[in-house]
């Protein structure tokens, strides 16, 4: 050993605080008491540190705070990059690079080696900065500008043994003073020694790892290179990755700088997406939010989403990868857009894989939201053409943005689409013929009538999907010019022709058995002539007679005490009964009318009753359910009869 000053080996166990227990705390003592107890608690005893186990920190840190192994490429490339700034604090001009280095070893393990020619360490900085979990010379006074660093929780090293039994740093500090070249080793049982080197060393911060068994793919070149892509590709430093003779450079443009509005960087922009995330996009928007100091492109997906469903974002920070499953950087409503950003400062969580979720984070979702409205604006008035291209398939989520937006409302408001009786149509050319806005607030309620409506030229609007009635209130609140109205399915009866006299007389008695028949469904029944004349019968039921009829599904899957409850509540309401309209324009209702029995009478126009409810999508309660069996039975029954009379 000539030539090595002496080893010192100092137990990580032995600088950490041992926590002493406590004398049990006796009830009903404030605050101050209880500190004065535990000082004088203390002041009785010896002071001791805590320990700490490195081999279950770390099992802790790497399957509960980093999302895997490869990490600790993350975590080498960031203490280089820190230390390169740190570098360039004593000198501004200083051109920093890193040097990756798979050292192969025909006897073993691969090594693997980063150097940087950043600040390097001091002794004093190796023992208190390298040895010290927690302990970080970016933090605090230590520097000026800690802003300026990526790391600051004194953790990150640690991420190096979950691929290695043994770290060891080189470094020679680069501060004032003729500073010797030193070897830090550290390992996973917790010691670690430093001696100073001999031979000259380059100014900055070699690290070497070697392969712990079951981690080798870490170490090999091209894992190793993707992975310094992966995390790198955007920092500052020129990076390189040599193995066997070969050199690989690490950099490349971050698609931040590109400007989208200039074709060529649009191009480059719509291949990065698709290359970052394997999806093909319609446009790029440039983003910007001075409070996270973010900067960035939020691509336009080219299919439709879901409303609310969220996208993944490619988010960097100071240049370096932090995480490609972000979901809360942009505002609810713009799930239309999936980004790549890089913020100046938003702060990490330990993990480094996402952001606090604090006030400036929100401020920035509101100024990337911003950004994203601004286009959505910009394009509505300059460039209408594209926008309609844009609202086929995002209109969903420009809904969403106007829905709470009346600027955006007001403006987007001819573009919106809609489902009416008479087809899709947006908003602008349902207004264009139709003065008020009729709608009915759920799908149900628009296939009752729909059929109907479409055959008496009736425009309804179906604002029964996700803003459509906040939309449609929102804008009669807005607009002076429009009226908005909820339509009543029985106001479909105001079009429906009336019976002439003779008719009316034909059917009076029909109706009447009608009734009665219906009469324990609560239901009424009219007969009337309406279109499309092939329909027998259209079934209408108001909030009240719906409500009912749910308390009676109910009821039908409860037990007794239930059921008397439920009873109670539906008993509370006042006019029931449903309506059924009975199509005199249809042959098979004329025919049913003119049947010589009464029996068949009714069981044809309980059949019509089951059918209608179905062709509404009305669930059908239980002694409905038994109605339709015993109709379809007795359609077989007689069929079964007809045929033996004809063998
Ligand atoms: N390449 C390097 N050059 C100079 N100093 C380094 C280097 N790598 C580590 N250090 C020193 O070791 C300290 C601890 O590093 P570590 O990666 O554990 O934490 P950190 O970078 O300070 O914070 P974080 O946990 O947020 O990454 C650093 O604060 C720095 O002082």
């Amino acid at each position: 050993m000539r030539g090595r000053t002496p080893r010192r080996r100092t137990s990580l166990a032995g600088r950490l605080i041992k926590l002493r227990r406590l004398p049990p705390i006796p009830p009903f003592f404030s605050v101050a008491q209880l500190t004065r107890r535990r000082v004088n608690a203390l002041d009785n005893q010896e002071h001791n540190r805590f320990q700490v186990e490195l081999r279950g920190l770390i099992d802790l840190l790497s399957q509960h705070l980093y999302s895997g192994p490869s990490v600790f490429v993350r975590e080498l490339l960031q203490n280089a990059v820190d230390a390169i700034q740190a570098r360039r604090q004593l000198d501004p001009h200083h051109a920093g690079t890193i040097e990756i280095e798979v050292i192969p070893s025909a006897s073993g393990p691969s090594t693997i080696m980063f150097q940087d020619n950043g600040v390097g360490l001091t002794e004093d900085e190796v023992h208190r900065f390298l040895a010290t979990i927690g302990q970080s010379s970016k933090r605090g006074n230590f520097n000026d500008r800690p802003d300026d660093f990526l790391g600051k929780f004194g953790i990150g090293l640690l991420s190096c043994f979950t691929v290695t039994d043994q770290i060891t740093v080189l470094t020679r500090s680069a501060r004032d003073g003729d500073h010797p070249g030193l070897e830090w080793r550290g390992n996973t049982e917790g010691t670690y020694s430093v001696r100073k080197l001999t031979q000259e060393i380059p100014l900055g911060t070699q690290v070497f790892l070697r392969a712990a068994d079951g981690f080798e793919e870490y170490y090999e070149p091209t894992r190793l290179l993707a992975l310094a892509r992966d995390y790198g590709s955007y920092l500052s430093p020129r990076i390189t990755l040599s193995s066997g003779g070969r050199s690989d450079g690490v950099n490349s443009t971050p698609p931040w700088t590109e400007n989208p509005n200039e074709s060529l960087s649009r191009q480059r922009l719509l291949e990065y997406g698709r290359a970052a995330f394997d999806r093909d996009f319609l446009d790029v928007i440039p983003l910007n939010s001075p409070s996270g100091g973010v900067e960035g492109v939020a691509f336009v997906l080219a299919e439709p989403v879901h409303a609310g469903s969220r996208q993944q974002h490619r988010v960097y920070l100071k240049d370096m990868l932090l995480s490609t499953k972000t979901h809360d950087l942009l505002p609810e409503w713009a799930f239309f857009a999936q980004c790549v950003v890089n913020s100046s400062r938003l702060r990490p969580t330990a993990s480094r894989e996402s952001f606090y979720d604090d006030g400036v984070l929100d401020q920035t979702r509101e100024e990337l939201g911003s950004c994203l409205r601004q286009y959505l604006v910009d394009m509505a008035r300059m460039q209408p053409q594209r926008f309609d291209q844009l609202m086929n398939v995002h209109h969903l989520a420009v809904k969403a943005l106007a829905v709470d937006d009346d600027e955006c409302l007001e403006l987007f408001a001819d573009w919106l689409p809609f489902e009416t009786s008479l087809g899709r149509m947006t908003l602008g050319e349902y207004c264009r013929n139709n003065p008020v806005i009729r709608y009915v607030p759920t799908c149900d309620q628009f296939r009752q009538i729909a059929q109907v409506a479409a055959s008496e030229s009736l425009a309804v609007v179906n604002a029964g999907y996700v803003y459509d009635v906040e939309i449609l209130q929102r804008i009669g609140a807005l607009r002076s010019d429009l009226r908005v109205e909820v339509f009543e399915a029985d106001q479909l009866s105001d079009r429906f022709e009336p019976l002439t006299r003779e008719e009316r007389e034909e059917t009076i008695e029909f109706e009447r058995l009608c009734d009665v028949t219906l009469q324990r469904f609560k239901c009424m029944v009219e007969i009337a002539k309406f279109r499309p004349t092939d329909l027998p019968a259209l079934y209408v039921a108001d909030d009240n007679s719906n409500f009912v009829r749910s308390v009676e599904q109910a009821q039908d899957v409860s037990d007794d005490m239930w059921s008397g409850v439920l009873g109670n509540i539906a008993s509370d309401v006042s006019s029931v009964y449903a309506r059924l309209y009975l199509n005199y324009s249809n042959s098979l209702v004329r025919r049913i009318c003119g049947l010589n029995s009464r029996q068949g009478q009714e069981r044809c126009i309980e059949m019509i009753y089951v059918q209608a409810l179905l062709l509404g999508h009305f669930p059908l309660k239980q002694i409905e359910v038994q109605l339709l069996n015993k109709g379809l039975l007795g359609l077989i029954d007689w069929a079964l009869d007809a045929g033996a009379d004809n063998e």
